[in-house]
């Protein structure tokens, strides 16, 4: 193999990310790799709030089909984007060390969620975000707020908004850092399942470019994503739901948070689990089932109706 094909958005942050895996291979392989940009419907669809678009997997479809077709041999995904079933023949299983998991506060005038005064005015189109806000912050509006990142932060600069919220890593990777003043952790946001990790999707049956791409493999990362992506299967089922889970590797214990909520966030099922890191699908199966044990069984059922 002399040449290997990356299919990737075309944003800024999916960019970075296909060149940063690029240049990874590159340095360790004799390979040429070339990037491919497709379109995805995600993409195409950038003034409506995602959770009313509905329907899964809007920045990949487009992207596996080309996969299929072999006109591309591999794709780099946000894990966070990537539904939990995949189309027939393909397969993500090469996650490279992942970035902060986190959330980031941005604001030009204040310097933490707590600060923020009663009114104030912080953009998000999450459901996962705007729930733990609206629990933890009840006098702030929470207003939507959509686009790539750098149209976000404009819409911040420009006074739209107090503050917004975003994942930390994509800021990271496009060294937009500047705005961020303050890290969210998990006492007060769980960040979405697998935020902060990329995922390499290929061919099932293409031994020759899983032999290449296997030295990404970062241990650690794969455990966390075996976790969350467990608790994300049991939890989700076909359906958009607010939900969060974080998996932290303490040595060799992995210890999980998540929680669950219905659509406007009156109910909310939070839970830990921790155990040992060789059993990271497990933890993340059994906390899922502990959320549903607690109410999360009449939550699914209430947003399927
Ligand atoms: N929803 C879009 C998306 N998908 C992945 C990231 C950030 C990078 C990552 O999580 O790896 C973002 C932007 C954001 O939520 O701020």
């Amino acid at each position: 193999m002399n040449k290997l094909v990356i299919g990737t958005r075309g944003s800024k942050l999916a960019l970075w990310q296909a060149n940063h895996i690029k240049s990874l291979i590159e340095s360790t392989h004799h390979i040429d790799v070339e990037l491919k940009i497709i379109k995805t419907t995600g993409d195409k669809i950038l003034d409506t709030p995602l959770a009313k678009i509905g329907g899964k997997g809007l920045f990949v479809k487009e992207i596996e089909e080309e996969l299929l077709n072999k006109n591309v041999d591999i794709a780099v995904h946000s894990m966070k984007d990537v539904p939990v079933e995949l189309p027939d023949g393909l397969e993500v299983g090469v996650f490279p060390v992942r970035e902060e998991p986190y959330d980031a506060f941005l604001s030009v005038k204040y310097n933490s969620l707590d600060e923020l005064p009663d009114g104030a005015v912080i953009g998000t189109s999450s459901l996962r975000r705007k729930i733990q806000l609206m629990r933890k912050y009840p006098h702030l509006v929470i207003k939507d707020l959509r686009g790539n990142v750098d149209t976000r932060i404009r819409k911040l600069t420009e006074g739209q908004y107090d503050a917004i919220i975003l994942a930390k890593a994509g800021l990271k990777r496009l060294g937009l850092l500047e705005h961020v003043k303050q890290t969210i952790d998990d006492t007060l946001m769980i960040p979405a399942v697998c935020q902060g990790t990329l995922g390499i999707e290929y061919r099932e049956d293409d031994q020759d470019v899983q032999k290449v791409i296997g030295f990404l493999n970062h241990e650690e990362t794969v455990f966390r994503t075996k976790a969350e992506r467990a608790f994300l299967k049991r939890l989700e089922g076909g359906c958009q739901v607010p939900l969060g889970c974080i998996a932290n590797l303490v040595g060799d214990r992995l210890i999980l948070k998540g929680f669950l909520a219905n659509l406007d966030g009156s109910k909310y099922i939070y839970e830990e689990i921790e155990g040992d890191k060789t059993d990271a699908v497990k933890l993340g199966l059994k906390l899922a089932k502990n959320i549903l044990g607690q109410g999360g069984k009449e939550i699914i059922k209430e947003i399927y109706e």
